[in-house]
């Protein structure tokens, strides 16, 4: 496919070249025109892949008209939060006929839409033209081609299955999915409960409490999960239970380590100062995934206490005493209403 990845932080560039190496013609766009050059002259991404030699063939351009121009399939690799801005400026570049490829993993906290909601709106395209792309997806891992998978979701099965085409290496193993809902609520929810995860291991407990947090946190995507519509097998498979071990267990995730900083003393300031500009996103979809579940009456603690110490002041030592003194519950219940 003719493809275009239009950001160039470490996810964009670790799957544009997991698109070059697929055989696809492929360019990147940058906001910084000198990231652009060192890109497609020094086939690097210093600042956000350091050491990883990019594909010869795979180049970048500051200029989003000259990126987009004629390109069957648009990657879109901005933090979530941004999405709506920088697509409103796209959209009179993009082809008509054009795949809308996310690969965000949040929940716009203006209004609670999910990041196919948002293309969807500002797009104006329909459902059959927009996909999401989710799963255990360590960007470092990727382009260090280690083997993994992911799930391309789209509501129609045929154009899940030509990204799925587009995507398919040695190295990288995409499956197929028509529920988008849950792709993308698994990929967004985890990052809150990677964060505490992280508060959890910087606090220095150790992996019964990891493991705990990461059971009862899939139990809260779920119920989530079930009261948007999606079907819950997607939060079983890579997109859910996939994505969450992963980011809950990996040094390499920003969320987990920005958690662990907080767990380790520091305050969100210092830990936000610690990302190196990369963006952790579960600090701001804690509160539109907070807001989703109390608007359809579902009972999420983890990501309450979450929402808690990132925008209240909750103490990591209250968070744990909190979460810790909730009324006895069986372990499987509806938890809604
Ligand atoms: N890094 C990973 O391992 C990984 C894996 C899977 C999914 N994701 C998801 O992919 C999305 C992008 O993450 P990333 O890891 O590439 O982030 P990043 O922090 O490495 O880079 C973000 C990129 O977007 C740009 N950017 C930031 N704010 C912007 C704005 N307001 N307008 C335009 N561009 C802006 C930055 O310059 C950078 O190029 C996130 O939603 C993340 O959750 C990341
Ligand atoms: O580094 P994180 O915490 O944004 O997580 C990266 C990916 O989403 C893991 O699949």
């Amino acid at each position: 496919m003719r493809a275009v990845v239009m950001g160039s932080g470490s996810w964009g560039t670790a799957v544009a070249k997991v698109l070059a190496d697929a055989g696809n013609d492929v360019v990147m766009w940058a906001r910084r025109p000198e990231l652009a050059e060192q890109i497609t002259t020094g086939h690097e991404n210093g600042d956000y892949l350091p050491g990883v030699t990019l594909p010869a063939n795979l180049t970048a351009v500051s200029d989003p008209a000259a990126a987009l121009a004629d390109r069957e399939l648009v990657v879109c690799a901005v933090p979530s939060q941004s999405l709506r801005d920088n697509l409103a400026q796209w959209l009179e570049h993009l082809s008509p006929d054009a795949i809308l490829l996310s690969l965000a993993k949040g929940v716009e906290v203006s209004t609670g839409k999910r990041m196919s909601e948002v293309i969807a709106e500002v797009s104006g395209f329909p459902a059959r033209q927009i996909a999401v792309l989710s799963g255990p997806n360590l960007a470092k891992e990727v382009a260090q081609e280690q083997p993994a998978a992911t799930v391309i979701a789209c509501v129609d099965e045929d154009q899940a299955k030509r990204v799925q085409e587009a995507f398919a290496t040695g190295y990288f193993r995409p499956y197929t999915n028509t529920d988008v809902v849950g792709t993308e609520i698994g990929g967004a929810a985890k990052n809150v409960i990677a964060l505490a995860c992280g508060i959890a291991a910087g606090m220095g407990y150790g992996q019964n409490t990891i493991a705990t947090i990461i059971t009862r946190g899939l139990a809260e995507t779920i119920r989530l999960g079930a009261a948007l519509g999606a079907d819950i097998t997607t939060l079983a498979g890579l997109a859910g239970i996939g994505d969450l071990v992963a980011t809950c267990s990996s040094p390499l995730s920003r969320n987990r380590t920005f958690g662990a900083r907080l767990g380790e003393g520091a305050t969100l300031d210092e830990a936000q100062a610690a990302t190196n500009g990369q963006v952790a996103e579960g600090v701001k979809s804690c509160r539109s995934v907070r807001a989703l579940g109390q608007q359809h009456g579902v009972e999420m603690p983890l990501t309450e206490a979450v929402y808690q110490v990132c925008n209240e002041g909750m103490t990591v030592q209250e968070m744990a005493v909190a979460l810790l003194g909730r009324s006895p519950k069986p372990e499987v219940y509806e938890g809604r209403g």
